[in-house]
Parts: C-alpha cells; sequence; structure tokens
C-alpha cells in the first residue's frame, strides 16, 4: 500500500524521522521504509533522505506499566504527574410560558376548562420575580492529605481524574412549576500521602498538605447555564415584567450552557512528614530498630536494600512522664539504606535523602559488628554533608547496634570515644540555622530545598567538613535484635527530641517578642 507525503507538513513531523527536509511535489512512499531520491539538477531538486515511521509507537511510559511499578517502587512513590479535570456545568434549558403552547393545544370548549384549572404557581424571589432553574455546577476536584495513604504509587497507575458534569434542567421546554435545578456533580476527592506537596506542573506551588485532613481545590468545576423564556416580540414586554431571562435573540442561547470544567497538570511531591529520622548504610539494622520500638512491621532481611521506600512508625510518649506523656510522642522514619556515593545517584540514590527535611531528629545507626564502623560512620556523615550541609547541623544520635556480637562488644567503648571526637561544640543554631530558616527554604535544582542562612551561605557550608558541625547529641551501643540497652537507647532518643522542641519553643518565643 502506498501512502502519499507531502512536505514540509506540520501534520506528520511527529511521525516521520526526516534527515533532511525535501521540498518538491508529492511522492509516494510505502510505510515503514527508508528512501533516497536523488531528483534530476534542475535546480529545485536535491538529495533527501526520509526514514519512514509511520506505525503508532507502542513504547510505554514506565510510570504506567504496573510491573514497573511492583519492581521499582522506590522511584515512583515520591512523585507523580496527574492531570485532573473537573466537571463542566450542566445545561439550563430554553422555556416557553405554558400559556403559549395551551394556545395552540387547546382550543374552543377545551379552553375554558382550562381556564378554570388552579393557577400555576413557579419559584418566585423576594421581589416577585420568576426564578427560572439552572444547569447543576460541575464537580470540583480536590486534593486533601489522607492518613491511610503512604505512597504516591497508585496515582501512577491511574494519572487521570476526572470529575462529573452537572445536569442538566430537564424541561421539555415548558416552563412548569416542578422544573427543578440540574443536580450538583459531587467533588472529586483524591487521597495522597499527609506530606504531599502540590504544585502545577512547571509552575507554581498550590499547597502542601502537611496535616492529616489539609486539603487543596485545584480544578473548580464549571457554572450551570441558565434557563432562558423564548416569547413572540409583542409578548415580551409583559414577561420581561416578570423575569429578567427572556431571550432576544439568536445568541442569548450561549447562555444556556454550561461553562466548561477546566483541566490541570499537577505534580505531586511526597515529603515524608516525620519527626525523626533513621539514616545508616543498608544492614545496619534501622528496620529492626524501627519494628523493635514501634508498632510499624518493615520488611527486615539479611541483604542490602531490604528498605524500598521510607517506613513509618509512631513512637509512644515517656511512660516516666506520667499524664503529660503525649508531650514526647514522636513519628519515625525508617529511611532505605545510603552508600558512599548515594548523593551522586549510587544505590538507590539521593531521593531518599529529601524525606529528612521535615525531620527534627536524626538517628544514625552504625553496624558495630562491621569490619570499620567508624569509616562506615564517616561515610555516611560525608553523603549528607555533600547532599545538603544543613542536615549535619540537625540535632542526632549515634546508635550502635548489633552489640550482642562479640565483635561489635569489643569495639564499643573505643568505637563511641572516636565518634565523640569528631564535631565540633558550636550547637546548631549558631550556625545560623533555626526553625525559622526551615520556613524559608528556598528551592534549589532537584526540587530539594537548602536552608540559606543570612549567616553562613551553602558554598561555605560544603567547604567545612564534618568535624566543624555538632558532635552527636548522645552515642549508645544496643542491640535491637535481642533488646540489649534499647530502653538507654529511647531515653536518649527522647532527651534529643524533647531539646529540638524546647529549642524550637524558644526561638519561636524570642520570634515573638521581636515582633
Ligand atoms: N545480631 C544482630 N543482628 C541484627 C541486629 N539488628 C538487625 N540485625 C540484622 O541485620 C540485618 C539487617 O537488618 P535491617 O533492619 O533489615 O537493616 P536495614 O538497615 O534496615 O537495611 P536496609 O533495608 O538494607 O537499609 C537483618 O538480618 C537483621 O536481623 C542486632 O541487634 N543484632
Amino acid at each position: 500500500m502506498a501512502t502519499l507525503v507531502s512536505l514540509p507538513s506540520a501534520y506528520l513531523t511527529p511521525r516521520l524521522t526526516i534527515d533532511k527536509l525535501f521540498f518538491g511535489p508529492l511522492l509516494p512512499i510505502s510505510t515503514g521504509t527508508k528512501h533516497n531520491w536523488d531528483l534530476n539538477k534542475s535546480g529545485k531538486s536535491r538529495f533527501c533522505t526520509i526514514k519512514s515511521r509511520l506505525t503508532t509507537r507502542t513504547k510505554e511510559s514506565p510510570s504506567t506499566n504496573p510491573d514497573t511499578l511492583l519492581k521499582e517502587p522506590h522511584k515512583y512513590f515520591d512523585q507523580v504527574i496527574i492531570t485532573v479535570r473537573s466537571g463542566d456545568g450542566g445545561h439550563g434549558a430554553v422555556l416557553t410560558m405554558p400559556s403559549q403552547q395551551r394556545a395552540t393545544k387547546w382550543q374552543g370548549k377545551h379552553e375554558n376548562k382550562e381556564k378554570s384549572k388552579k393557577k400555576l404557581s413557579y419559584k418566585r424571589d423576594f421581589d416577585g420575580s420568576l426564578i427560572l432553574p439552572v444547569g447543576g455546577h460541575g464537580g470540583d476536584v480536590v486534593i486533601y492529605a489522607d492518613e491511610g495513604k503512604d505512597t504516591l504509587l497508585e496515582l501512577h497507575k491511574k494519572s487521570r481524574h476526572n470529575a462529573k458534569r452537572g445536569g442538566n434542567v430537564a424541561a421539555m421546554g415548558v416552563l412548569t412549576s416542578q422544573l427543578r435545578d440540574g443536580l450538583a456533580a459531587p467533588t472529586l476527592r483524591i487521597p495522597v500521602p499527609v506530606g504531599t506537596v502540590v504544585k502545577r506542573k512547571r509552575g507554581k506551588l498550590l499547597a502542601d498538605l502537611a496535616q492529616p485532613g489539609d486539603e487543596v481545590l485545584v480544578a473548580r468545576g464549571g457554572q450551570g447555564g441558565i434557563s432562558l423564556i423564548e416569547m413572540p416580540e409583542y409578548r415580551r414586554k409583559k414577561l420581561m415584567s416578570l423575569t429578567t431571562n427572556v431571550m432576544r435573540d439568536e445568541s442569548d442561547k450561549v447562555l444556556v450552557l454550561g461553562q466548561p470544567g477546566e483541566e490541570v497538570s499537577l505534580e505531586l511531591i511526597l515529603r515524608v512528614v516525620a519527626d525523626v529520622g533513621l539514616i545508616g548504610l543498608p544492614n545496619a539494622g534501622k528496620s529492626t530498630l524501627l519494628a523493635a520500638i514501634t508498632l510499624a512491621k518493615p520488611d527486615i532481611a539479611d541483604y542490602p536494600f531490604t528498605t524500598l521506600m521510607p517506613n513509618l512508625g509512631r513512637l509512644d510518649g515517656d511512660p516516666d512522664l506520667g499524664p503529660g506523656q503525649y508531650s514526647s510522642e514522636a513519628t519515625l522514619a525508617d529511611l532505605p539504606g545510603l552508600i558512599e556515593g548515594a548523593h551522586l545517584g549510587k544505590g538507590l540514590g539521593r531521593n531518599f535523602l529529601r524525606h529528612l527535611r521535615r525531620t527534627r531528629l536524626l538517628v544514625h545507626v552504625v553496624d558495630a559488628s562491621a569490619d570499620d564502623p567508624l569509616n562506615d560512620y564517616i561515610t555516611v556523615r560525608e553523603e549528607l554533608r555533600m547532599y545538603n550541609p544543613n542536615y549535619l547541623e540537625r540535632p542526632y544520635v549515634v546508635v550502635l547496634n548489633k552489640i550482642d556480637l562479640p565483635k561489635a562488644r569489643d569495639k564499643l567503648p573505643h568505637l563511641t570515644e572516636e565518634i565523640l571526637k569528631i564535631g565540633s561544640d558550636i550547637v546548631h543554631s549558631e550556625l545560623g540555622m533555626s526553625s525559622r530558616d526551615e520556613v524559608q527554604s528556598l528551592p534549589t535544582e532537584g526540587g530539594e530545598a537548602t536552608t540559606l542562612s543570612p549567616a553562613i551561605s551553602v558554598e561555605d557550608k560544603m567547604d567545612k567538613g564534618i568535624e566543624d558541625y555538632p558532635r552527636p547529641a548522645a552515642v549508645v551501643g544496643v542491640s535491637v535484635l535481642k533488646g540489649i540497652r534499647v530502653n538507654d537507647m529511647l531515653k536518649e532518643i527522647r532527651a534529643a527530641l524533647r531539646k529540638c522542641r524546647d529549642s524550637n519553643d524558644a526561638l519561636e518565643l524570642s520570634a515573638r517578642s521581636r515582633e
């Protein structure tokens, strides 16, 4: 079968790969073949090569393929682009007054019968004017934070969401007292995990759904059309004293149509909301720790990168605090393991590091039974520094895990000493960071925010070594698997959390007193 192609053609360019453009007459080509033409030297002809690919592309977007989502959830769980469309408004109707119809339908004796019928009662406004029915409002689209959702994976499977259109005014053309407004379409509510940031695709930030129940209206449904009354000219004047919705000419019919809904493309980015972030090399025991102190049930196995997505767990309040215990409740996020070069995309990459952004405290888990735990500790600190030095300013507790193993137990005193040597006595607020800086954080390349304190620039912070940043709030040896010294570890974590809260409260107080 031959296909005619005229070049250049805007219509064909997406489907043809054109190596050299040819401006000439219509030429026959067949599908899926490569053609070379060397036309005569009349001055207009030129050599050209056309590779035609008229067959439709079958390559699927990876994000829509459920297998890909299952195999590589870590690449998709925290970011998605969706398109939403609010519903169109329902249509109004062009109506006639019933008397007109009656006049044509009923004649003679029937007319007298009609006149004797009870007078119809229409809906009227306070000033006595007729209220005509309107088309139903199109469905709005709302995105809301749902505690039951952990990831954005589901939205990869269904990336288009359309709200319903409003109902039309169900009229047979005659105004009757039974006429009702068209039904308003329900709001389409799309649940997302708490901590999801909603942005227009390549556009402005719409909302940060940081609390359960937070919601944002992303597309407003179209307004319903109004109804109009059609009247012969000679009767219009009388009717216009009853209602303004009298149709004057054909162009008025536009008002009857419901407004179209709006379509928007949105980018959703999940930033895990947790008070404490668990970090460390793969296999250090982060997931085991989370399972030991919360009700979370993360996957635990003796191979690296068991954790592919952040797991969240809730730490109860401190029982020693009595009734005030709930003040020390906290959410913990177990993040996938980091390896050297993670900030450059190695291992599971840098994507997870952005989930530390909303944490207040870091718990750095080190496998004390490893060959060189001190080096492992430094590797992770370095990765944080390279990714975002502000993370090194955050208070942290070091957990030396697996002390049930003799290899780890023997190293413990020396290792603790060495770790405490690395770092300065400077406290994080002296480095120019405060909770207020967090609020004013600026987006950088890759969508990650960096806190730029007026005192020290990020470049300067990058130039500093990990020894210039604060020491850990505590170093504690434990075995989370065997339950050895887990309570001591919890005490240190809670104490550090309390300190964060106290310093935040103090900062807020001083900020308020300055205002
Ligand atoms: N002996 C001993 N083994 C432990 C301890 N804690 C964890 N493990 C083991 O270490 C292995 C890794 O534990 P995980 O909790 O999966 O480690 P992870 O840091 O979450 O690993 P990734 O998911 O790869 O980041 C598992 O086989 C655990 O049983 C401990 O205190 N003692």
